[in-house]
Parts: C-alpha cells; sequence; structure tokens
C-alpha cells in the first residue's frame, strides 16, 4: 500500500467531527491515539509548530470531547496552544500540511475555522474568565450548556486564573476545569503552586485506597456507609496534609483527582464525575509532555514544545542550519555585563531559554528569577529589586510586556526606577499570528514618562544599547529586537549626538541640500539603506539615520530634518503612535515644518505567515520603500510651496 493508501485505511481518516469519536470501541480509540501521535509528528516535523504539548494533550483531548457536546458544550483551551488535538478531530486534518504557513491552518483555535472554537488566544492564563463569563452568561439565558476550560500546569501561575478561580467559585455555576498537569512549562513549573500540584501528582495512590475502602464496605450494608463516612474523613485529612487540594475546596471549588492523563478511561470517568456535578470542579489530570516521541520526551529544554521549523524526526532536531539569533547576542551580553556588575539580576516570565535568561541563569542561579507566567508580577517585583538595590533585566517577548502597562508605568517608572526591559521577538513575528505580533510596545510604553526605549539594528547595537540601558539609573528603560537571525553589523559612517548616519553619499553633512531624511527604526536599518541605494541611483540625495534610542525622540532629528524637503520614517510597530508619529510631534514642537510621512504596520489584525512575508505584504521592503518614497518625492515636486515659517524648509 502507498503512503496515501495506508493514511486513506487509518481510522483517524474516519473521524471528521467529534461526534464520531462517540461510535469508537476502546481499542478503536486506542489505535486511535497512537494514529493521532504519528500524525502530529509527522505534520509538525514539516512545518514546525507545537509539538510537546500536543503528544500530551492527546487521550485527554478524546475524552473531552466524548465526554462533552461541542459545539453545544463550550470547550476553551487555555493559551491554545495544545488545541492540535482538538483541531484534528473537529474536521480540520487536512489543514496540517498548511499548519501556521501562510494562508493556512493557524497554530491556534481559529473561530472562523470551526464552530468549535470558542476563543482566539495565545496569551496565557485567560481561559477560566472567559469560563467565568460564558457560564454566567448561559445561566442568565437559561441555556443548560457545560463550559469546560483545559489550563496548564504553566499557565496556573498566572495571576488571571487565580482573580477567575475566585470568581467561579462565588459564583457556582457548572464550570469544568481541566488542569493539565505536565509539570513544565517550557522548563518545570516553578512555584509553590506548582510544588503543591507536583505533591498531589506523587501521591496519587490514596485515592486507589480510597475506592478499595469504599468497594468493601460498601458491601456490608448496615456498617459500611457510616464506617465509610469515618474512614474518608482520616482519609482526607492523610490527602490534605500530602496534597493540597484542600486549596481548591476551600476556595469552593470541587477537586477531583489525580487522574492518569494518558488513561482516557479514567479520565473520561473523572469528566462524567465533574459534569454531573453540577457545580464548579477542578479535575486534575497528570500528563507528560511530548508523551509518546522519544525525542520530545527526552528533550531536557522543553520537550520539543515548539519546534520553529521543520525537523528530523529520528532525532528531534532543527534542519535548519543553526544561525546567530538576537536572543543568543543579548544573553552573552548580558552575562558580560553581570560578570562585572553584582547588582545585576535576570527576570524570567517562564520563558528562560527562549529569552536567553537561561545562560545567566546557568552562571548566577541566585541572581535570576523564573517568576512564572507573570509579566505584570515580573515588573512590579524588579521594581522590589530596584528599590533594593539592584538592576534588574527583564526579559520577555515583546508581545507578553502588554498585559504589564500599569506596572511599567505606575510600579516602576513612575517610582523613577532603573528597571531595563529586553523585549524579544518584537515586531512582525509571523506563524503565530496576530496575538504574537509584538508590534505594540514603541506606541504603548512610548506614552510613559522618563521611559527610554532602544531599538537595536545589528548584534553590535544590541550589545552597545544594552550596555547604556544597564547604565541609566533614573528610570526604566527598553530595549527591542526581532525574531530570527541577527544581520550583519551594519557600522554607521557618523554619529551626531545619539544618532547613527549611512549611505553612499556624505550622511548627516549639514548645509548639504538634500531630498529625504529617511528615519531608520531597528532592524530595519539594512532595508534602509538598500532603499537609499536604489535611490541614490534614481538621483535622490537621501540620507539615512538610525537614531538608536527612539523615545524620548532624539533632538538631533530635528535640526537634521530641517536640512531635508521630506522626512520618512520607517519603524517595525504599529503606526499609531509609533516612532512615526513621535517624530512628527518632535518636528511640530520644533517649529519644523518639513513633511514626515511614516511607514510601519497598519493598526490591523495581521494574519499569520512567516515574518518575510508579511513584511512583503505590508510593503515593508526596500524596493517598496524606494518606490513609496519616489512618489512622495515628485508629489512634492508638483506642489506649490504652501507658506511656511521661515529658514525652516529647506529650497531645491
Ligand atoms: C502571557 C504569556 N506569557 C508567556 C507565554 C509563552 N508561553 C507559551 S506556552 C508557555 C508554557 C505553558 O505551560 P502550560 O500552561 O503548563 O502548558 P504546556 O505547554 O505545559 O502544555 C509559555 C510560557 C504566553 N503564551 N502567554
Ligand atoms: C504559545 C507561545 O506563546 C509560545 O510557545 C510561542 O509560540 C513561542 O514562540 P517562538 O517560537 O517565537 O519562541
Ligand atoms: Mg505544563
Amino acid at each position: 500500500m502507498s503512503a496515501e493508501e495506508i493514511e486513506a485505511a487509518s481510522l483517524l481518516s474516519t473521524v471528521r467531527e467529534p461526534g464520531d469519536l462517540r461510535n469508537l470501541t476502546a481499542e478503536q480509540l486506542d489505535v486511535l491515539a497512537a494514529e493521532i501521535r504519528d500524525f502530529l509528528v509527522a505534520k509538525v516535523s514539516r512545518t514546525g509548530g507545537h509539538l510537546g504539548p500536543n503528544l500530551g494533550v492527546v487521550e485527554l483531548t478524546l475524552a473531552l470531547h466524548r465526554v462533552f457536546d461541542s459545539p453545544k458544550d463550550r470547550l476553551l483551551f487555555d493559551t491554545g496552544h495544545q488545541a492540535y488535538v482538538h483541531k484534528i478531530v473537529s474536521g480540520r486534518q487536512d489543514g496540517f500540511d498548511l499548519l501556521r504557513q501562510r494562508g493556512g491552518l493557524t497554530g491556534y483555535p481559529s473561530r472562523a475555522e470551526s464552530e468549535h472554537d470558542v476563543i482566539e488566544n495565545s496569551h496565557a492564563s485567560t481561559a477560566l474568565s472567559y469560563a467565568d463569563g460564558l457560564a454566567k452568561a448561559f445561566a442568565l439565558r437559561g441555556e443548560p450548556r457545560h463550559v469546560v476550560a483545559v489550563v496548564g500546569d504553566g499557565a496556573l501561575t498566572g495571576g488571571m486564573c487565580w482573580e477567575a478561580l475566585n470568581n467561579i467559585a462565588a459564583a457556582k455555576n457548572p464550570v469544568v476545569i481541566v488542569v493539565n498537569d505536565n509539570g513544565r512549562s517550557y522548563s518545570p513549573t516553578i512555584g509553590g503552586l506548582a510544588d503543591h500540584l507536583s505533591n498531589l501528582r506523587l501521591n496519587p495512590s490514596y485515592e486507589k485506597v480510597l475506592d478499595v475502602v469504599k468497594d468493601s464496605l460498601g458491601r456490608t450494608p448496615l456498617v459500611g456507609p457510616p464506617l465509610y463516612e469515618v474512614l474518608h474523613a482520616v482519609k482526607k485529612g492523610i490527602k490534605d496534609a500530602v496534597a493540597p487540594q484542600a486549596m481548591f475546596e476551600d476556595l469552593g471549588i470541587k477537586y477531583v483527582g489525580p487522574v492518569d492523563g494518558h488513561d482516557r478511561e479514567a479520565v473520561e470517568s473523572a469528566l462524567r464525575k465533574a459534569k454531573n456535578f453540577g457545580g464548579p470542579v477542578i479535575v486534575h489530570a497528570v500528563t507528560r509532555k511530548g508523551f509518546g516521541y522519544r525525542p520530545a520526551e527526552e528533550d531536557e529544554a522543553d520537550c520539543l514544545h515548539g519546534p520553529s521549523s521543520a525537523f528530523d524526526i529520528e532525532t528531534g532536531k532543527l534542519l535548519a542550519p543553526a544561525s546567530l539569533k538576537w536572543t543568543g547576542v543579548f544573553a552573552d551580553e548580558l552575562v558580560a555585563i553581570a560578570d562585572e556588575r553584582a547588582d545585576i539580576v535576570g527576570i524570567t516570565a517562564a520563558m528562560a531559554e527562549p529569552t536567553g535568561i537561561a545562560k545567566l541563569m546557568r552562571k548566577y542561579p541566585e541572581r535570576t528569577y523564573d517568576v512564572g507566567i507573570a509579566e505584570q508580577h515580573a515588573a512590579t517585583s524588579a521594581a522590589g529589586l530596584a528599590i533594593g538595590g539592584l538592576h534588574p533585566v527583564v526579559a520577555v517577548y515583546a508581545t507578553f510586556l502588554n498585559r504589564a502597562f500599569d506596572q511599567v508605568l505606575l510600579d516602576v517608572a513612575m517610582h523613577r526606577l532603573p528597571v531595563t526591559f529586553v523585549l524579544d521577538r518584537a515586531g512582525v513575528t509571523g506563524p503565530d499570528g496576530p496575538s504574537h505580533y509584538g508590534i505594540w510596545d514603541m506606541s504603548v510604553f512610548g506614552v510613559v514618562p522618563g521611559l527610554r526605549l532602544a531599538a537595536p539594528r545589528d548584534a553590535q547595537t544590541v550589545r552597545e544599547e544594552l550596555r547604556e540601558a544597564v547604565s541609566i539609573e533614573d528610570g526604566p528603560t527598553i530595549l527591542r529586537f526581532p525574531t530570527g537571525a541577527v544581520p550583519a553589523d551594519l557600522p554607521a559612517l557618523r554619529r551626531v549626538g545619539g544618532v547613527d548616519g549611512f549611505g553612499g553619499v556624505d550622511v548627516l553633512a549639514e548645509h548639504e541640500r538634500k531630498d529625504v531624511l529617511l528615519v531608520s527604526v531597528g532592524a530595519f536599518a539594512h532595508l534602509a539603506v538598500d532603499a537609499a541605494a536604489r535611490l541614490a541611483e534614481q538621483g535622490y540625495g537621501v540620507t539615512v539615520v538610525d537614531p538608536r534610542w527612539v523615545r524620548p525622540v532624539p533632538v538631533e532629528l530635528t535640526g537634521l530634518a530641517r536640512e531635508h524637503r521630506l522626512v520618512v520614517t520607517v519603524e517595525d510597530g504599529v503606526r499609531t503612535g509609533g516612532v512615526g508619529d513621535a517624530i512628527a510631534k518632535a518636528l511640530r514642537d520644533a517649529d519644523v515644518w518639513v513633511p514626515l510621512r511614516d511607514l510601519g504596520v497598519p493598526l490591523a489584525w495581521h494574519p499569520h505567515g512567516s515574518r518575510n512575508e508579511i513584511l512583503a505584504d505590508l510593503g515593508l521592503t526596500a524596493q517598496d520603500v524606494a518606490r513609496q518614497v519616489t512618489e512622495w518625492v515628485s508629489r512634492l515636486d508638483d506642489q506649490t510651496p504652501i507658506a511656511v515659517p521661515s529658514g525652516t524648509r529647506t529650497r531645491r
């Protein structure tokens, strides 16, 4: 049989919707689980994607769809990175060839893809709040529908989960919370809660003992039930001592478990109990991240949490050759600075390896803190560290700092505290889709008084600007750089104040007539220099500058703008409130009446795809920028000059 025929003959190919699962026998479900794992490994090995988390929830997802009736019942997946199995059994198998590729299947739940998807997430710790609201809505509307939220032990370290639990308990609606406890976020989950959960995990035998006692006593009708109650109370005491599920029960939420999350029948039985309970219930399912695929199970770093691209099935190793990444440059320099300065400490929000903080953690474990998926806490805890005389470096993805705006604004900036936030994956990211784009930071944090923001363009400026950032003592700094491989160093021809200039022309030369001041932000410097070269070939005089620090706007830029007919900015962030807007305002404030056009990411929800594809779609390529600039300059040529204050506009 050919590979296609084998695929067609599989059980998996007969499952087109969740209802199909309910007709299968136990044996067939076991075969199906194995087929799903093979399918996941085969598909993700070609596209990249979230592998380990999905391998761990195969049985759990099958059980959920057999016990609950989606879409009438609503299944919510916290973070959403573990929803591939849910996608597979809800009619989307065919989409996996283009998983996370432009125009293909998304990597997270998507309402456009399926009626079985309820929320479009990817940021952690939100599902319980959605579940609380949804259950309240069903109750108010008199709709007898179940709400089930699957949340990882990692996501449970996020504060929103606890705010939600507090409310779910008070509302008493029948919300089923499935804690998918694999003991890991990327690396092992940290914190007091994680320790509690692992106590529960490591002591599963008491549940079995309880069942044996119940069974045998239940057969002696007269003495059985009362004696059972006594024994149950004793047992509960023991259980509370070793396993603080009391924490949940004290809140008013019933606790069921722990149950082996790979024993589908056991999970189904726990879920049925929870479904029939009629109030809020936690089902504690213990799973193994990467289960059933050896390279994932044995991957100490993160159980193949999310290979970024194609990998070898035998070894689990990426096929793409290794390259120097922005993250690596930052990580090395941070360690070098920490070697020199004992006051430097690092903070990660459950992403030590992906943000590079792991390197500091290995060398200086006592000076590095993993706070869990808790970016808000990370910011304010950093404020505390700074008040205590240290200089914290908080390394998070740009998209995740959005939720800590108030903490950065008031707890750090208003106190004028020296905290450096390092934003990895800033700008257009790509395959993870709209919620992972790091395009808001320059707008959102641009309104924080006293905050300085740097956007390095290459490895050398990452090092340089990181050092500048940690030397600032009277307020917070942000250093932001994009995802992927760092480009070749682009040395400046000249530096005026803090502003770097490049190009084939005599950049930053005073009083020389020029057409365009092209202000490039961060990693767009190569693009800008390339665009300027194209424009120079057409006879335009272009000055390319990299302000390096874009907030506040360097004063040198206003002086430079005066020497040009047009200012064009190009940035890897939303145009609204971005660097272009900020420079336009600075020019207005300085009475510099030179027109400014800003290029960047339009304010919209952008689809998933590769970074380069998305940048090309947005016209953020050297060719597009050059074409756009020629159009603008020729329009300037066509226009009758309007009256402007004398001395602020240069004539051709
Ligand atoms: C607010 C936020 N911060 C960080 C992340 C990055 N992130 C994605 S998955 C993950 C670990 C999640 O662990 P867990 O919830 O236990 O799920 P598992 O992968 O173990 O199934 C992290 C930190 C995120 N998605 N959202
Ligand atoms: C679910 C999540 O938030 C992360 O796993 C994210 O997908 C990682 O992105 P990178 O691949 O850019 O590290
Ligand atoms: Mg986990």
